[in-house]
């Protein structure tokens, strides 16, 4: 059995716009599964309709199953008391997600102070355990900092620190690299994979990058225009034949990355591609 099992997901506007339309995707215990795909296809909304978290105003159908728990059905209190116990999110701007005013330290031992009812001296035991896992040296001094003391690297493994400290059993990855340099990138994605495997939880990672979704992970899925277009095993992903991806492989400039790079694929494609997702 599938740690989440997303089912015929569905997300439309109160307007009745469409947003996702029939998402089908599973993430095991201990697999790490790539969601890629261009900017406003619908990645980030997926990974917010299994957090709970879909801004007012969008609305989800169809199933979320997280163990046998069908998460569409939790009351918003039981989904904050699930995400708490579960869940695990980084994001792709750690600076959108720390509160400026409050030390590194304070914002590591938050969620083990509130949600697990920890002394400040074992929350920030465990966190100093979590640092040294997670490469921040020193934390007994560098966790009285303030976060814009902090590089955007060491932020980002700060955040990481925060997921994990849970112990949650699920990471949610939305594009936790891309606000970093490409050494960091390399760092933070072995790092997150690292933890991963240590500790046989599953991770969704979402990314614009496809030679990092193919390093990284497990099974990749690529959406396009709010349907899933593609899946494959992440070793295969060169192996493709869906027209979508190989567009994406193939407008890959060398060193560039970003989402530029998936914006050279021709109108004439779009519309072949369009053609073939609407005659499903
Ligand atoms: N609050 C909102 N209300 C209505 N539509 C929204 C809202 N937020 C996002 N959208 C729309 O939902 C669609 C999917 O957005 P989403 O953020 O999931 O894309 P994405 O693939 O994650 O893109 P990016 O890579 O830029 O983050 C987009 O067309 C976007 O305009």
């Amino acid at each position: 059995m599938s740690l989440v099992t997303v089912s015929n997901l569905t997300l439309r506007t109160d307007a009745g716009d469409v947003i996702v339309s029939g998402i089908d995707l599973t993430i095991g215990h201990g697999e790490i599964v790539g969601v890629i795909g261009e900017s406003g296809s619908g990645k980030s909304m997926t990974l917010k309709a299994i957090a709970g978290l879909l801004p007012t105003g969008i609305n989800a159908n169809g199933s979320i199953d997280y163990e046998g728990t069908e998460l569409t059905r939790l009351s918003r209190r039981a989904y904050r008391s699930f995400r708490d116990r579960e869940l695990g999110i980084v994001y792709q701007d750690p600076r959108a997600h720390v509160n400026p005013v409050h030390t590194v330290g304070d914002f590591l031992t938050e969620a083990l102070r509130t949600n697990r009812r920890m002394s400040k001296k074992d929350a920030l035991a465990r966190i100093y355990a979590l640092c040294d896992e997670v490469g921040i040296t020193d934390p007994e001094h560098q966790l009285r900092a303030y976060p814009y003391q902090f590089s955007g690297g060491m932020l980002q493994r700060a955040v990481i620190a925060a997921a994990l400290a849970t112990d949650p059993r699920l990471i949610l990855a939305d594009e936790p690299t891309t606000a970093l340099d490409v050494t960091r990138q390399a760092e933070v994605a072995a790092l997150l994979r690292r933890q991963v495997r240590e500790r046989g939880i599953g991770m969704m990672f979402i990314t614009h990058d496809l030679e990092l979704a193919a390093a990284l992970c497990d099974r990749v899925y690529v959406m396009y225009r709010g349907v899933i277009v593609d899946e494959f095993p992440a070793d295969r992903i060169y192996e493709s034949r869906h027209p979508y991806t190989q567009a994406l492989l193939s407008a890959r400039p060398s060193l560039e990355r970003g989402q530029e790079r998936l914006a050279t694929i021709s109108d004439e494609l779009r519309a072949e591609i369009d053609e073939e997702v609407a005659g499903r």
